[in-house]
């Protein structure tokens, strides 16, 4: 199997997908995806809400773990990402919440023009299309985003208490500035109830087009590099393996890495691009010698607390459903048809990106001066340069010192839900009672790990990936704050009467009032979610930089990435609108780039 094409991507997944469509928009270039996973476009389990847990255990999934986590006691958690058609958008929980407008500042500001608000907004609006009784008709894309109805009262009372604590409560999500309460907005079509996602809302309308080639259920093993005329490094072709048999296909014009933040620099190091003293160590040769591929690898911690709530009519929780209940499976099914209940969706019910009220004031501001001075010399850096960690650092403080900025997003939803050591749900409790749980996920951690290969061979797992959750003593810190701020919650009316008082609880036994005992919750429960970024962050090559502000990976000139990997300081909340906005803007620099030459 061997033919020539333009732009060949690697990786058909949210962003691979999103820009392939994109790109052969224009009948005169040729591209070609190279898929590692299946196509399971016409597969209910990708498509309906209600089956996508039955992914996670199946090939469609690339399940990998972190080495022990030190700061974990440790543990090892998963690292899961879809290996399918689609990508992680074919498997992920639906939650679509766009970046907010001083994060994307923050990132143009490390030294990467044209991605500040005002020219990367646009891009994210070219992804989705929402309408909405209140905030009207938005975006303009292909992916279909909806709000789920609310058919308990819970995201009620979650409004009020939280206006009760004196935080705004119904922000728009996609205004580019929010703190506070807000409806989650789900990657789900608004009357099919289905999964929206990088295959149906991007490559479905695009797949007739003769200038686009999708091959699955094959493995990149790396890229072959050769000179240009010019005598300049420039990738020539690209090496797979298709059911047991290595082949090539040349690259006319360019390769664009689009394999997710684990899988991206494991590709470039097998490439013999990355840590040069690393790649000799296992007879790699180097074509490119830059030790920051693979680094900077950051991801949200999260914690969940579930608290026993009164049996009323009005807040049915889905703990019936969670025990494998006939009367509930069958109540949910019957629902399903009708296209509600909570077979249709995420079953989040109220969310909240928030502040740390404690250390706005100005005696907290103190408070958190002399914190970030004790901590930095505690802390584990990795292979971040001085410049780079500065401004990392002074972006997360001016987020903890200001009242309008969340350093963490809350989530609420109506049932029991725990984590054991490795990051499973763990079982239900029996007995009918019922629960009411609340997660919170650290919104910028300061923490930052590594992920390298440890074996030549694209097969062998030969991964090491090492998060270093909490490595940062401000990460457990801030969580802490955060558990405090929650229980505050928790005694707030109207919240506070559907709790019962001295009801069961998960944590049991610990007073998380007490700092200490917050702390050390956060280190014994922390999760990872799977919304990594980093290992090829879009900065200046001195300051840490993979790829420059038109996606070049530095010593190549037809060699990109774009995907999640090229962002160098991890979004507030969750990751797939923003690896769209990736794709989106992507295409646009690579079009004008084409009109350029
Ligand atoms: C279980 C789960 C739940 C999630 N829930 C949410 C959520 O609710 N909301 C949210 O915003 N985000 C969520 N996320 C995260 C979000 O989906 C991802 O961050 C985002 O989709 C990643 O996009 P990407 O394009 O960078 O990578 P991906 O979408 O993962 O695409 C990478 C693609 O490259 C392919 N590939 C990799 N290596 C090779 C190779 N060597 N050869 C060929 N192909 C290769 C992969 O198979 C994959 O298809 C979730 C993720 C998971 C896994």
């Amino acid at each position: 199997m061997s033919a020539d094409f333009d732009f060949v991507i690697v990786g058909g997944g949210t962003a691979g997908l999103s820009l392939a469509a994109r790109l052969t928009e224009d009948p005169n270039v040729q591209v070609l995806v190279i898929e590692a996973g299946e196509d399971l476009t016409a597969d209910p389990r990708v498509d309906m809400p209600a089956l996508s847990q039955s992914l996670v255990n199946t090939a469609s999934n690339w399940d990998l773990k972190t080495v022990p986590q030190l700061y974990l006691g440790n543990r090892q958690l998963h690292v899961y990402g879809g290996r399918v058609l689609g990508g992680s958008s074919a498997i992920n929980h639906f939650i679509f919440t766009p970046p907010v407008q001083t994060y994307v500042n923050a990132w143009a500001n490390l030294g990467n023009p044209g991605w500040d608000w005002s020219s990367f907004s646009p891009s994210m609006e070219n992804a989705y299309h929402i309408k909405d009784t209140q905030w009207g008709s938005l975006g303009a894309g292909p992916l279909h985003v909806s709000f789920a109805s609310e058919e308990t009262k819970w995201p009620a009372v979650w409004r009020d208490t939280l206006a009760n604590r004196g935080f705004p409560v119904s922000m728009n999500p996609f205004s580019g500035q929010i703190y506070g309460g807000f409806r989650d907005p789900e990657s789900v079509h608004p009357t099919t109830k289905l999964r929206s996602y990088a295959a149906s809302a991007y490559l479905e309308p695009a797949r007739s087009r003769p200038n686009l080639t999708i091959w699955t259920n094959a493995l990149v093993d790396k890229i072959i590099f050769g000179q240009s005329s010019d005598g300049e490094l420039s990738v020539t072709a690209v090496q797979f393996t298709k059911g047991g048999t290595t082949s090539t296909v040349k690259a006319g014009m360019e390769v664009i890495l689009c394999a997710g933040t684990i899988q991206t620099p494991k590709i470039l190091e097998l490439s013999g691009v990355g840590n040069a003293e690393m790649l000799h160590s296992l007879s790699v040769d180097v074509f490119i010698d830059n030790p920051y591929v693979g680094e900077n690898l950051q991801n949200h911690v999260y914690l969940s607390l579930s608290n026993e709530v009164f049996k009323e009519e009005g807040f049915e929780t889905l703990d019936g459903l969670l025990q494998q209940d006939p009367a509930a499976i069958a109540a949910a099914q019957e629902a399903l048809a009708k296209g509600k209940g909570p077979l249709t969706g995420a079953n989040t019910s109220g969310s909240a990106q928030m502040p740390l009220p404690c250390f706005s004031s100005d005696e907290g501001k103190r408070e958190l001066d002399q914190l970030f001075e004790k901590f930095r010399a505690n802390a584990v850096t990795g292979k971040a340069t001085t410049t780079f960690i500065n401004a990392h650092e002074s972006f997360v403080y001016s987020v903890l010192s200001s009242p309008t900025e969340a350093s963490a997003v809350y989530s609420t939803f109506p049932g029991f839900m725990a984590f054991d050591d490795n990051g499973d749900q763990a079982p239900h409790p029996s007995g009918d009672d019922r629960y009411l749980t609340f997660a919170i996920s650290l919104a910028h951690p300061l923490s930052r790990g590594s992920t390298h290969i440890t074996s030549p061979s694209a097969s062998s797992p030969g991964l090491e990936i090492d998060p270093r959750y909490l490595s940062h003593p401000m990460d457990v810190e801030v969580l802490a704050r955060h558990i405090q701020e929650l229980e505050m919650i928790k005694k707030t009316k109207p919240l506070a009467e559907r709790l019962i008082p001295d009801g069961k609880r998960a944590p049991g036994g610990v007073d998380l009032s007490d700092l200490e005992q917050a702390r050390a919750y956060v280190r014994r429960a922390c999760n990872g979610a799977y919304h990594f970024t980093g290992t090829c962050s879009q900065m200046p090559r001195e300051i840490g930089g993979v790829v420059d502000e038109r996606l070049r990976v530095y010593g190549c000139k037809n060699l990109r990435v774009c995907d999640l990997s090229i962002v160098p300081i991890i979004p507030r909340c969750n990751t797939q609108a923003l690896a769209y906005g990736i794709a989106e803007h992507g295409a646009k620099i690579i079009k004008s780039d084409l009109v350029g030459n």
